[in-house]
């Protein structure tokens, strides 16, 4: 066993790859490619000049795992089963993994999940409404991702309100390329938008969301459409890039909104319309609410949508504007906002440090 101080983490997202060093819980440097193209040359630059002791990956599918573990290639190759499901996250974090092994030879090399938090989930928030022996012959239930970006931003909530977790009730809207929704009550998740897969819930920057599965069915019918096709319709060529017709990227939007194209002003405004109808909902699972906390780079560089979206929740007690800067808190008649920093590789690395590492 070797004490972990030095922690490289690897966090691929939808859109993005962010990569971190963090050492002694603190982050002492970082690299982001914020229009990443899947290349491994970033992974492979920043390996050389940082010496770290062991490798965290964000894996948004870890089906049942509940905390970290090594990836070894048995692991990695059980981990592919999940790439169906969350094709735009897991094939590019499997690659990373992979050429971090090949990179690194002799450290150890952990797989950090998103669905981890979310195995705490109560039994009526992961169950499915459907004939109970078809959930049971696939092991079909809601899960949830986002979960190291939650986990974060809980406790740095419960720093910046100088409460305990386990008497703060908090609405955490991840806001990037892809979009959810937890409730979490006394330090655990009571509800979530995602379920089954990344793909449910709100429309991201190219998934559809949620939709009446109706229309998926009507589109398979046609004979028009094959699987492939139609996974590559909800997954990459809808969400905000479907309906604007020219980009999933809100910096793009926001630009073409304020241009006046139409269609870029109709998908934001679908995407915060939906928000604020999630963020409802998740409210209603708690008994109280004392924070709402928006994450996520869109939530990070764009507080105007966060105001777009609070204009219609003034009913739940909450301000009608975000805080001026992240990490502040803007009080509301009976909840505060915050907008903060996503920082998954501080949950990364807290849940390295938490577990053996055995060299390879
Ligand atoms: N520096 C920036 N300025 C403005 N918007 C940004 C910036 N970086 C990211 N974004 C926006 O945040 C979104 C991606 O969020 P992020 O959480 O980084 O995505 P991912 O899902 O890849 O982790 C994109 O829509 C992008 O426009
Ligand atoms: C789970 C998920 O959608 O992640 P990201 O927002 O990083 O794409
Ligand atoms: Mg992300």
């Amino acid at each position: 066993m070797v004490a972990v101080t030095r922690t490289l983490t690897v966090n691929p997202g939808s859109s993005s790859l962010k990569l971190a060093l963090v050492v002694d819980g603190r982050v002492v440097d970082r690299a982001t490619d914020d229009r990443w193209s899947g290349a491994l040359d970033p992974l492979a630059a920043f390996a050389r000049t940082t010496s770290p002791d062991v490798v965290a990956v964000r894996i948004v599918h870890g089906g049942d795992r509940g905390g970290p573990t090594s990836l070894t290639p048995a692991e990695l190759a059980d981990l592919d089963q999940h790439s169906a499901l969350a094709p735009l996250h897991q094939p590019a974090a499997l690659r990373l993994a992979r050429a971090a092994l090949a990179l690194l030879p002799g450290t150890a090399v952990l797989g950090c999940y998103d669905t981890s938090y979310f195995t705490a989930l109560p039994e009526v928030a992961a169950a499915l409404p459907l004939p109970t022996w078809l959930t049971e012959r696939h092991h079909l239930r809601g899960r949830g991702f986002h979960g190291l970006s939650v986990a974060h931003a809980v406790r740095r909530t419960g720093d910046l309100l100088d409460r305990d977790l386990a008497e703060l009730r908090v609405v955490v809207v991840h806001w990037g390329a892809g979009v959810s929704v937890t409730a979490v009550a006394l330090g655990r998740p009571v509800s979530t938008s995602m379920g089954f897969s990344p793909l449910d819930g709100l429309p991201g920057a190219t998934r559809s969301g949620s939709l009446d599965p109706a229309l998926v069915l009507g589109l398979l019918s046609t004979g028009e459409y094959d699987l492939d096709r139609l996974r590559a319709l909800l997954i990459r060529e809808s969400g905000l890039a479907g309906m604007s017709g020219t980009s999933g990227d809100i910096r793009d939007l926001a630009r073409a909104r304020r241009g006046g194209d139409p269609s870029a002003a109709l998908a934001i405004a679908t995407q915060t319309r939906r928000l604020a109808r999630e963020i409802a909902s998740a409210r209603a699972c708690l008994d109280d609410l004392d924070a709402l906390v928006f994450t996520g780079g869109v939530a990070e560089h764009h507080p105007d949508l966060c105001r777009e979206v609070l204009h219609s929740l003034t009913h739940l007690g909450l301000p009608v504007d975000p805080p001026p800067a992240q990490e502040i808190v803007e009080r509301g008649p009976s909840a505060a906002v915050l907008r903060l920093p996503a920082r998954e590789e501080l949950e990364m690395d807290r849940q390295v440090c938490a577990v053996p590492v055995v060299a390879r």
